[in-house]
Formats: C-alpha cells, sequence, structure tokens
C-alpha cells in the first residue's frame, strides 16, 4: 500500500480555455493552495474500487488516471473538505492517486509525467481545468497559460499570514457549471479581467477582492454567500467565494479569522508521497 496526500485548492477565480489536446486545455485564473486537502491510500487490487471516506463511490478523475497509467487499483480516499465545496477534492485525488500509483506498482514516470497524467484525467471527467498543477506547485498560484506542467504558465503570489479561513454552506457540481455555455460565457470574461487585474497588483488582498468581483459579475453567488462574504468584509476582512463551490474564504487578522467555521494555512509544497 502507498500513501500521498494533495493539497487543496482554493480557485478565486477562472476562465476556460478549451484545446483539442487535454494537455493544453485547462484554466487562466488564480487560486491559493491549501494545508486541507486529500490522503490517497493505493493499493493493487484486480479491479479498481474507490471509496471516499469509508464509502464505496465512482470517482471519474480517479478512475481516469489508473487508466491512463494503466494499472487497476484500490483507492481509499480521505479527504479534509467536502467533495464540490471549491477545494478542488477532484483534481486532489487524481493527483495523489497519480503520484502513489506511480510508486506502489514501480511504473517510473517522472513528475512532470504523473501530474499530468492527472491534469489530464480532471478535464477528461468534466470535474476541473486548473487545479492540479497549482496543487502540485502550493502556494498562491497563477495560472496565466493554461495546461499540464511545462506547457501551462505558472506564477506566485507572496503572503504574509498564511491563514486562510472558510465556511461551507454547500455544494456546486462543477460539471454542471462547466457544460453551461451562457454560464462559461461570464465566468470566461469576468476571469479573464479579474487576471489583468491581479497581474497589475499581485496581492494576497488583491487577490480575494478580485475573487469577489469575479462571483459577483459572473452571476455565480448565491444568498448564503452574500450574506457569509458581506460579514467578513464588514468586520475589516477580506473574502471571496471559492469556486466552484457554495463556500466563503478569506483573510484577516484574528477577529476576521474567528468570524469563520474552518481556518487552514496556505500551503506552501506541492503534493507528495507520505
Ligand atoms: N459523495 C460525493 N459527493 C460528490 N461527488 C462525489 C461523491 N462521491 C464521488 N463523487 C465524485 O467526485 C467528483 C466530484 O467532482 P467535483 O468537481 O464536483 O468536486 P471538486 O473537485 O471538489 O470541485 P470544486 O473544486 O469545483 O468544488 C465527481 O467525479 C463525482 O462523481
Ligand atoms: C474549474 C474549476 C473552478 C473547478 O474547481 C478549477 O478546476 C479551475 O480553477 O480551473
Amino acid at each position: 500500500m502507498t500513501r500521498a496526500f494533495a493539497p487543496g485548492h482554493i480557485t478565486a477565480f477562472f476562465a476556460a480555455v478549451r484545446r483539442d489536446d487535454p494537455l493544453d486545455t485547462g484554466s487562466r485564473g488564480a487560486g491559493i493552495v491549501v494545508d486541507d486537502g486529500v490522503t490517497v491510500d493505493v493499493h493493487d487490487a484486480e479491479e479498481t474500487t474507490v471509496t471516499l471516506d469509508g464509502e464505496g463511490v465512482d470517482f471519474e478523475p480517479v478512475e481516469r488516471v489508473l487508466e491512463m497509467l494503466e494499472v487497476t487499483a484500490g483507492v481509499d480516499i480521505e479527504t479534509d473538505v467536502p467533495v464540490g465545496s471549491g477545494f478542488g477534492v477532484s483534481g486532489a485525488a487524481a493527483l495523489a492517486t497519480s503520484i502513489a500509483a506511480n510508486e506502489e506498482f514501480s511504473l517510473g514516470h517522472d513528475d512532470e509525467q504523473t501530474i499530468a497524467a492527472a491534469h489530464v484525467a480532471d478535464v477528461l471527467a468534466g470535474t476541473g481545468l486548473g487545479d492540479v498543477v497549482p496543487q502540485s506547485i502550493g502556494g498562491i498560484v497563477t495560472r496565466v497559460e493554461p495546461g499540464a506542467p511545462e506547457i501551462g504558465l505558472f506564477g506566485s503570489v507572496e503572503h504574509d499570514d498564511p491563514r486562510i479561513g472558510y465556511t461551507v454552506f454547500g455544494s456546486l457540481e462543477t460539471a454542471d457549471v462547466l457544460e453551461d455555455d451562457e454560464a462559461m460565457e461570464r465566468v470566461d470574461k469576468a476571469g479573464e479581467s479579474a487576471l489583468d487585474g491581479l497581474l497589475k497588483d499581485p496581492s494576497i488582498q488583491e487577490l480575494v477582492d478580485l475573487s469577489w468581483e469575479f462571483a459577483l459579475e459572473a452571476g455565480l453567488t448565491t444568498e448564503r454567500v452574500e450574506d457569509g462574504v458581506g460579514d467578513i468584509r464588514s468586520s475589516g476582512g477580506k473574502a471571496g467565494m471559492a469556486m466552484l463551490g457554495e463556500t466563503v474564504y478569506g483573510t484577516g487578522d484574528d477577529g476576521v479569522i474567528s468570524g469563520f467555521e474552518d481556518v487552514t494555512r496556505v500551503c506552501d509544497d506541492g503534493a507528495k508521497l507520505l
């Protein structure tokens, strides 16, 4: 049995970029890689089965990554954050599975290949576009060009206080939004303008503010999220909506941070074997 960890990735904003090849498909945008993530155990098995926090599930991005690596395995996923709440659990699970399977089955792929397999699996499953590479790098990551490692273009944004507060109200099925052409037209326009803004002033405060402008412009907010962001902002903090989930996240001083239900930290390292 081999165990691997992949951090969560809070997408602040994004614009989809679709090309014929899934390796250079993905999204432009920015996000925060956080300690709350996913741990995966992989063991050899005649047939592939996946459990999520102990329950048997269908988990397409994980199944796809094993197919691409040409192995069958039992995969047990434990997650610190709920699926579908804007932390890229699908990408994290695919990435941790790819890293653990490479070791468990002595496949001999290099990092670039294991990360690319997870990126392609998440894209083809329709569950993510831009989480996997940031989850392999760590920190606060800009995605200036989409795609797998060595294909996309990635940058980083500095931070001083690593604490990130978050409150999860509910989940959004990523595939439903990505397949909605009208919604995606608004997302892409708002995402491009948010990225332009961040590249002019690359700070975590600006990232979170732009994230909230993005959510409003893209029409993705819910009443609970609007109220939650309003509360944090009126206590002097910065808050936005984690894409694609009904989750408020943000930064600020002790008083601001105590207004969230959970607290995690910027994870400066990428996914790894445990
Ligand atoms: N209990 C479950 N709840 C939700 N999804 C589940 C569950 N069990 C398995 N899945 C699978 O997990 C994947 C969830 O992907 P989804 O992209 O919605 O989550 P995510 O990566 O956390 O998203 P996001 O970061 O956009 O919020 C899908 O492949 C879905 O079929
Ligand atoms: C599409 C997405 C918001 C789903 O988590 C993410 O993968 C991203 O930022 O591209």
